[in-house]
């Protein structure tokens, strides 16, 4: 059995990391992550975590696991800002505000599959355009949901989350150390 990443994202291998998990291979899945017309943000996020799962190439007893983790503002889903001005919209939108972020989880072995989502609520400040500017010129926005990522300077705008931090920060660990155990992976055990 060899236990593969799923995720091209390095803060998804480092929270693994963090459970003590080296994964023996890193298979970055290539789907369609375009919303389906009046899809709402959660069971669009399920649906991304469950499609990724089952487009990455794996033996019959391999484990694998994929995420999502999605930037909801009410019904509307934000993903992965195309370029800085999607950015500077995104923050935006959601300075002043409470929004949701959810992630999912999908862990896979054969035909069987074991899935979590995690959703949590994260404050952003009323941010200011100097705010908006100065962190939009750190790039730290690329390839992060919502434009924005707690663990980096876009931290100093949230004053308040409800959650998950690791669910926000891309893999729900509590969940998805349950969810790797449910699979059968030897988690806080020695590997043969
Ligand atoms: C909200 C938020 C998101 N993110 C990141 C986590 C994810 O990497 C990214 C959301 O994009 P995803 O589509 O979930 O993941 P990905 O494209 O980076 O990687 P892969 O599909 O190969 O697994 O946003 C943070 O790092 N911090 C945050 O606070």
């Amino acid at each position: 059995m060899a236990f593969i990443l799923g995720s091209g994202s390095p803060r998804r291998l480092d929270l693994l990391a963090q459970l003590g998990v080296q994964p023996d291979a890193v298979r970055p899945p290539d789907i369609d992550e375009d919303p389906l017309k009046g899809e709402l943000p959660r069971p669009y996020c399920v649906r991304i975590a469950r499609e990724k799962v089952q487009a990455v190439e794996a033996a019959p007893d391999d484990i694998v696991l994929c995420a999502d983790t999605t930037v909801a503002l009410g019904r509307r889903i934000m993903g992965k800002p195309a370029d800085v001005g999607e950015a500077a919209e995104f923050l935006h939108a959601l300075s002043g505000r409470r929004h949701r972020v959810i992630t999912a989880v999908a862990v896979r072995q054969g035909d069987k599959l074991w899935e979590r989502d995690v959703v949590s609520q994260v404050k952003i400040k009323r941010l200011s355009d100097v705010e908006i500017n100065a962190y939009l010129a750190t790039g730290d926005w690329q390839g992060k949901a919502g434009g924005y990522a707690i663990q980096g300077p876009a931290g100093a705008f949230i004053p308040w989350i409800s959650g998950s931090f690791t669910g926000i920060v891309g893999l729900p660990l509590s969940e998805t150390a349950g969810l790797l155990q449910a699979a059968g992976y030897p988690l806080y055990q020695e590997r043969t």
